[in-house]
C-alpha cells in the first residue's frame, strides 16, 4: 500500500503546505483579521474605562461628573463596537471557511476525476474519503477561529502594553517580567532534540493507526487461522513504542513546561505587579491609583505565551491535513489531449517498446513490442510478478507507459479523448466495483441508454437473470442496500457490464473472472461470441483458454520471451511447453 497519503508529520524543514494552498484567500483572511483587530482593540475600552473611573473617583478633590459620564459612555461604546466587529469577523471567517472548504473539495474532486485509474485503485477508499472529508474540515479552526485567537493573544496585549507605558514605564517593565521569563523558556521547548521527539511521537501515532487498521482489516483471516497473538504483536509493539516515546517526550518537556506555567500564572503576575507597585508607591514615585490599570491589564499580558501552546495543536493538525490535501492535488493527472485526434481507424493495437515503472520502483515492463490484431485472441502467460497485470492495465489507460507508445487504430492512446477510449476498450479486472445503484444501472454503466431487453440479454448470458427476477424489485433492486451479492455474482455483473458495452477491444484477467464454474461458463460463452472482429487480450491461467488463443505471449520479468501460436510454442519446447505440461499434469488451474 502506498504510504503517500498516510498520516505523516510535516517536517519543519518541508515547504509549508499552508502558505501555498491558502495564498489565494490571503485578502479575505486579512479582512477577517482586521475586523477582529478593531473589535479586539475596542474591547479594551470597557477595561480602560474602569481604570479611568477608578482614577477619577479616587483622585483627591471633587468628582468631575462630566468626565465620569464621558468615560462610562466611551466604555459602553467600545463594548458595542467590539460586539459589532468581532461578530462581523466571526461571520466573515465562517463564510470564508465555507468558501475555502468548498473550493478545496471541488479541486480535489476535479483532480481525483483526472488522476490515473491505477493510482486510485491502489488506494483504500477510506483514505481518500478522509482527505476530502476530515482533512478539508481541519481548515475550519484555522480560518474561522485562528484570527480571534491571534488578536486576543497578540494585538490586545500589545495595545495594553502601550497604554501601561503611558501610565508608568517602570512598573510596565516589572509587569512584563513574567512574560519575558516565559518567552525565555520557549526556545528550550523547540530545541532540535525536542522537535525530533515530537516528530518521533507523531510517527509513532501513525504506526499505531496503521497497525490498528491492518489488524482490524485482517481480523477475519487471523481468527480463521488462529494467529491472533501474532497479529496483535505489531499493534502492541507500536503501542509500547509510543508509550516509550511519550514518556521521553514528557520527561524532556515537563520541567520547562512547569516553570513556564508558574511564570504565567496569575498569582505570580500579581505578585510581580504588587511588589513593584508597592516599591514605587512607598518611594513616592507613583500615585496609588495608577496601580489599578496594572492589576486589571497585567494579567492579560500573559495571553500570547499561553496562546502559543493552545493554538499550536490546531495549527499543526491543519498543517498536516493541508499537507495531505497538497499531496493529492500534486498527483499528476493523465494528460487529456486538448485537440483529440481523429477517430482511430479500426482497432488494431500496437505496443512499441513499452516500458513502465511504478513510481520510483524498478521497471515492471522493460520494452514490450506487441501487436494485437482485430478478430484475434492473445493470451499472456507468465510467472507471478512478471508484469501481466501491469501490461493489460495500460490498454484502458490505468497508467501511461513511462516510455514507448501504445496505439489504437493508428492513434496513440494519449491522443484519444477519454470517452472514445472507454467506448473502445472494456475490461474485467480483479477489483470489481459495484455502485450503490440498481442492478440495471450497474449493468448498463457503460451504456446508460441501453434498453431493458439488452440488460436482460447480458444478465442471461452470465446466468444471473433467474437470480435477479427472484428479488422483490428485480432489476431495480439496489445493490448493497436491498441485496448483497456474492463475490462470484459481483464478478458476473462486471463481465455482463463488459459484454453490454460490446466494445471492440476486451481486456481481461482470467484468474479473477473464472472464480466459479458458472462465471467461467458465462465468460467462455461470451468469448465464443466474439469470433467476429473483436481484439482480445487475456491473462490466461487455463489450458483451455491458451489452446483457444490465436497468439500466446510468454512474459518473464517484464520482457516477452516467447510468442507464437500454441502449436508453434509447444514445438519450441521452451517455457511455454513447460507451462503447458505442468498444467496438463496438474490439470488444474492456478
Ligand atoms: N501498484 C503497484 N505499485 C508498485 N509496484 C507494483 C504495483 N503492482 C505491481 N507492482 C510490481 O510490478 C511487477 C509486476 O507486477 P504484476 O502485478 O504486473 O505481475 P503479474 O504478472 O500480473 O503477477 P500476478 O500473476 O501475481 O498477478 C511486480 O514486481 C510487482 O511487485
Amino acid at each position: 500500500m502506498d504510504s503517500q497519503l498516510k498520516a505523516r508529520p510535516v517536517s519543519p524543514l518541508e515547504p509549508d503546505p499552508m502558505a501555498g494552498l491558502l495564498r489565494p484567500y490571503g485578502w479575505g483572511f486579512a479582512a477577517v483579521v482586521l475586523l477582529q483587530v478593531i473589535g479586539g482593540i475596542a474591547g479594551l475600552a470597557p477595561l480602560l474605562a474602569v481604570v479611568e473611573l477608578g482614577r477619577a473617583l479616587l483622585a483627591p478633590g471633587p468628582v468631575d461628573h462630566r468626565h465620569v459620564w464621558t468615560v462610562v459612555i466611551a466604555g459602553a461604546a467600545g463594548l458595542f463596537v467590539r460586539l459589532l466587529f468581532t461578530g462581523a469577523s466571526s461571520g466573515a471567517g465562517h463564510l470564508l471557511d465555507g468558501h475555502v472548504q468548498l473550493s478545496f473539495r471541488r479541486r480535489l474532486a476535479a483532480r481525483l476525476g483526472r488522476v490515473p485509474i491505477g493510482w486510485l485503485s491502489r488506494r483504500r477508499t477510506g483514505e481518500l474519503a478522509n482527505v476530502v472529508g476530515q482533512d478539508v474540515s481541519a481548515v475550519h479552526p484555522l480560518i474561522a477561529h485562528f484570527p480571534s485567537r491571534l488578536v486576543t493573544a497578540f494585538v490586545v496585549p500589545l495595545v495594553s502594553l502601550i497604554y501601561l507605558f503611558t501610565v508608568d514605564w517602570r512598573l510596565t517593565l516589572i509587569t512584563v517580567i513574567p512574560v519575558a521569563l516565559a518567552v525565555a523558556f520557549v526556545p528550550l521547548m523547540m530545541t532540535p532534540r525536542r522537535l525530533r521527539e515530537q516528530q518521533t511521537l507523531d510517527e509513532g501515532m501513525g504506526r499505531i493507526s496503521s497497525a490498528a487498521v491492518e489488524f482490524v482489516q485482517g481480523i477475519a483471516v487471523v481468527k480463521a487461522f488462529g494467529g491472533g497473538e501474532r497479529a496483535h504483536r505489531a499493534f502492541l509493539a507500536a503501542a509500547d513504542g509510543f508509550a516509550g516515546d511519550l514518556a521521553r517526550w514528557a520527561r524532556g518537556l515537563s520541567g520547562t513546561a512547569a516553570a513556564m506555567q508558574l511564570a504565567l500564572s496569575p498569582p505570580f503576575v500579581l505578585l510581580a505587579v504588587l511588589i513593584g507597585g508597592a516599591l514605587l508607591i512607598t518611594n513616592g514615585a507613583m500615585a496609588a491609583a495608577d496601580l489599578l490599570p496594572f492589576l486589571l491589564l497585567g494579567l492579560g499580558l500573559t495571553a500570547p505565551v499561553a496562546a502559543l501552546g493552545h493554538g499550536f495543536d490546531d495549527l499543526q493538525a491543519a498543517r498536516r491535513a493541508l499537507g495531505r490535501i497538497r499531496d493529492v492535488l500534486a498527483v499528476r493527472p493523465l494528460p487529456e489531449p486538448e485537440h483529440p485526434a481523429a477517430a482511430p481507424r479500426g482497432h488494431r493495437i500496437e505496443l512499441r517498446d513499452v516500458r513502465f515503472a511504478y513510481d520510483d520502483g524498478p521497471e515492471a515492463l522493460r520494452g514490450i513490442d506487441l501487436v494485437l490484431e482485430p478478430g484475434t485472441v492473445t493470451a499472456i502467460v507468465g510467472p507471478s510478478g512478471s508484469g501481466k497485470s501491469t501490461l493489460v492495465q495500460l490498454l484502458p489507460r490505468f497508467f501511461d507507459p513511462t516510455h514507448g507508445s501504445i496505439t489504437l487504430g493508428g492513434v496513440d492512446l494519449r491522443h484519444l479523448a477519454g470517452g472514445q477510449l472507454h467506448r473502445t476498450v472494456s475490461f474485467v479486472f480483479q477489483d470489481v466495483r459495484l455502485l450503490r445503484a440498481s442492478i440495471a444501472d450497474n449493468l448498463a454503466l457503460a451504456v446508460p441508454h441501453a434498453g431493458l431487453d439488452d440488460v436482460i440479454r447480458v444478465a442471461r448470458l452470465v446466468h444471473l437473470h433467474d437470480r435477479i427476477i427472484e428479488l422483490p424489485r428485480g432489476y431495480e433492486t439496489v445493490i448493497g442496500e436491498e441485496v448483497k451479492l456474492s463475490g462470484g455474482e459481483a464478478q458476473r455483473i462486471s463481465i455482463a457490464r463488459a459484454l453490454l458495452a460490446d466494445a471492440p477491444v476486451l481486456v481481461l484477467d482470467e484468474a479473477t473472472a473464472f472464480a466459479d464454474p458458472r462465471t467461467e461458463q458465462a465468460l467462455r460463452a461470451a468469448l465464443a461470441r466474439q469470433a467476429g472482429d473483436r481484439t482480445t487480450l487475456i491473462i490466461a491461467h487455463r489450458l483451455e483458454t491458451v489452446a483457444g488463443a490465436d497468439t500466446v505471449v510468454v512474459l518473464e520479468n517484464g520482457l516477452i520471451t516467447e510468442r507464437g501460436s500454441p502449436a508453434e510454442l509447444l514445438a519450441q519446447d521452451g517455457k511455454f511447453a513447460k507451462f503447458w505440461h505442468s498444467h496438463q499434469e496438474g490439470d488444474q488451474p492456478r
